[in-house]
């Protein structure tokens, strides 16, 4: 039988924080998304829209309060977040999420590619791991390789960034999930993180999901974006669709759903 498409389903996903109180808040209001492999979605919205809300409730890190989730066709919705973390990977706005300051380099690449099994040996202890690790630190073209040794903590934001990234990829994940991973860096950095995402992901032909407020990035990058508002997805482009709008005619589309709120 020919492998399915679909990578990841969510049918019919709500979830609503403080139910039942003065602060009630729908973050997700029956949401269904199909996420076909090869598919890299822009993901933009006004604040609050849902669009972490969406990738936590995927990542697990809260379960929904009714709906389904599937990954490659099996249900994942109550399973626990670590026992997703084979099949979904992530990379979070602060570049010091993710990883771990007081280990190496080395140390925290050797933790990733571990990541689901049983720890033996010591970290990135092996010739050959050093070897496998300083080869993958070499894709990323920032000379990182040179500082295998060095505790991440002391790295910048875009190096330990870049190197989240790597990590996440390592293993290659069903799904990679980027939550505003460049909002943080300067834009110059911002750029080149962005580019090394856009470059791992059509390399190993990743399926992922990247949040952004930057609309440029949003159109440029990815194949297909999809619009978040009040936890419910207004609007979802193919990439034919993608390449006719222009940053503006997306701010004013943006823009018209924020007036359409003060109407209410
Ligand atoms: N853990 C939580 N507990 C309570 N409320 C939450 C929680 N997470 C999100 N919310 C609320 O759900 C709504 C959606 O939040 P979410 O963070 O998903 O929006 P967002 O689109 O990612 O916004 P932003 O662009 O500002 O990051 C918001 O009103 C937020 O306050």
């Amino acid at each position: 039988m020919a492998q399915s498409d679909t990578i990841l389903d969510l049918k019919n996903v709500s979830k609503t924080f403080y139910p039942g109180s003065i602060n009630q808040v729908e973050a997700l209001k029956d949401i269904n998304l199909t996420v076909k492999r090869g598919e890299f979605i822009t993901l933009v919205g006004g604040n609050g829209a849902g669009k972490s809300t969406l990738l936590n409730a995927i990542s697990g890190y809260f379960f929904p309060d009714s709906g389904s989730i599937s990954i490659n066709g099996y249900e994942i919705t109550f399973l626990k977040e670590e026992r997703r973390a084979p099949y979904i990977s992530r990379v979070f706005q602060d570049p010091k999420m993710g990883t771990a300051p007081r280990m190496t380099v080395l140390e925290n690449l050797s933790l990733a590619y571990r990541r689901g099994e049983r720890r033996g040996l010591r970290l990135g202890s092996s010739p050959d791991e050093r070897e496998f690790y300083h080869q993958q630190l070499q894709t990323l073209g920032l000379g990182l390789e040179k500082r295998m040794d060095a505790e991440i903590g002391l790295l910048s934001g875009g190096q330990r960034q870049s190197i989240a990234l790597l990590m996440a990829t390592l293993k290659r994940p069903d799904i990679l999930l980027l939550d505003e991973h460049t909002a943080a860096l300067d834009p110059k950095t911002a750029k080149l993180v962005l580019e090394l995402t856009d470059h791992k992901v059509k390399e190993m032909d990743l399926t992922s999901i990247m949040i952004t407020h930057n609309l440029q990035d949003a159109l440029t990058y990815g194949n297909r974006m999809l619009v978040l508002h009040h936890g419910q997805i207004v609007k979802d482009y193919s990439q034919e669709e993608k390449n006719q709008l222009t940053t503006e005619s997306l701010f004013s589309e943006l823009q018209s759903l924020a007036m359409s709120d003060t109407l209410i």
